[in-house]
């Protein structure tokens, strides 16, 4: 088969370097350009030193000349740069955006938690929540999710689409601080954030808050209403999420287990766990695993689901990656493991 000629815009940058890892182990795949902002000219090696098979390559600048000529080009660029460039490609290419811009169909919305013009959707890379696999069989374009809507929305999906639980939903999660990205901020420095847990963007403030209430709305005729509360933890990786909802009936905890094995038992990359293990971010790490577990608690009248995920592959590069194989027809596990990292 013809090899896949694929750029990476970001590239220095958490998102890019993780499609790259991702995509030295895929079996298509060649790599073309590598593109940033600041670092544009530095030496690649030096940016991403894991990166070894790339490490005489020179970051170049992200510009519509650079990227041009490639079938795929990712993009792993901040809020707000993609329009511009995913504009000056052609309709041909396939350009996967790890970014938020086209991930929100409602432009309300979006001119609310990201204060600028929306620039429009692309189909939306989540191939496990309603018929969104079909819409990105031979897709051009491809918003992928956030890191904690993706959690979120597999770890509740389940009990919303099966009326489990009243459309009210309670999601607390706990991120690592890859998930803020590499440019220096004072909040992530190793003192600041080593032996620190904490919260920011509560009370329904979080720009997260609208794309996972976006994602529910897909499984029920009622209206979602969700509280996000994202929590900061000290580890590079990973994303723990608990999703709480009232009960709307008498439900036993190994009901509510059968409805989300059966939800997913032909999805590849989302585990529900054997009944009394409870999913933890090290079992993930570097996979393309969402890790499930669900509970009732009787006394409370409550469902709990828990999820865990790379908030850097499945949610992000192993989501962008899992999105051009559906895209250009291979094999949707391609380059893709479900192993995790641990210790
Ligand atoms: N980190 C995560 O867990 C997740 C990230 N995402 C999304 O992925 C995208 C990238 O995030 P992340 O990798 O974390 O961020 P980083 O800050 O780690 O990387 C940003 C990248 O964009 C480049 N860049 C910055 N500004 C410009 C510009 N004006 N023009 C061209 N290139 C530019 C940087 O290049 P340089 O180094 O040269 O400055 C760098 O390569 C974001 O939209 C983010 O929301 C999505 C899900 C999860
Ligand atoms: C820990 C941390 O700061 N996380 C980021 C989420 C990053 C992400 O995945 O989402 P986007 O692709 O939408 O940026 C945040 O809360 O803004």
């Amino acid at each position: 088969m013809t090899r896949i000629n694929v750029a990476v815009a970001g590239a220095s940058g958490y998102a890019g370097g993780e499609v790259l890892r991702l995509l030295l182990g895929h079996p298509d795949v060649t790599i073309g350009a590598l593109t940033g902002g600041s670092n544009a000219g530095e030496n690649f090696g030096r940016l991403q030193p894991h990166l070894v098979p790339l490490a005489d390559r020179t970051l170049e600048a992200t510009t519509p000349e650079v990227l041009a000529g490639h079938d795929v080009v990712f993009l792993g660029l901040p809020h707000g740069a993609s329009a511009e460039v995913a504009a000056a490609l052609g309709d041909d290419v396939v350009v996967i955006d790890c970014g938020a811009d086209f991930r929100l169909t409602d432009p309300a919305a979006w001119e609310r938690f990201y204060g600028s013009p929306h620039a429009g959707s692309w189909p939306y890379g989540m191939p496990e929540l309603a018929a969104q696999r079909g819409q990105l069989r031979g897709a051009k374009r491809i918003a992928v999710p956030g890191c904690y809507p993706t959690v979120s929305t597999l770890t509740a999906a389940p009990a919303v689409a099966a009326g489990l639980v009243e459309p009210n939903l309670v999601v607390v999660a706990a991120s690592g601080t890859s998930g803020a990205g590499k440019a220096a901020k004072t909040n992530l420095l190793g003192s600041e954030v080593m032996g620190n847990a904490s919260a920011y963007g509560v009370g329904g403030v979080h720009r997260h808050t609208p794309e996972i209430i976006q994602n529910l709305n897909l499984l029920t005729e009622e209206k979602v209403r969700v509280s996000f509360t994202p929590l900061l933890v000290p580890m590079p990786r990973g994303i723990l999420a608990t999703v709480t909802g009232k009960l709307t009936g008498p439900l036993s905890t190994d009901e509510a287990y059968e409805v989300y094995s059966q939800a997913y038992a032909d999805e590849p990359f989302v585990t529900v766990l054997p009944q009394g293990m409870w999913p933890q971010t090290k079992s993930v790490l570097g996979s393309n695993s969402v890790h499930l577990q669900v509970a009732v608690d009787e006394e409370a009248g409550q469902l709990i689901a828990v999820g865990a995920v790379d908030n850097l592959a499945k949610g992000t590069g192993g989501a962008a990656v899992q999105c051009m194989n559906l895209a250009l027809g291979l094999d949707e596990s391609a380059g893709l493991t479900t192993i995790g990292l641990a210790p």
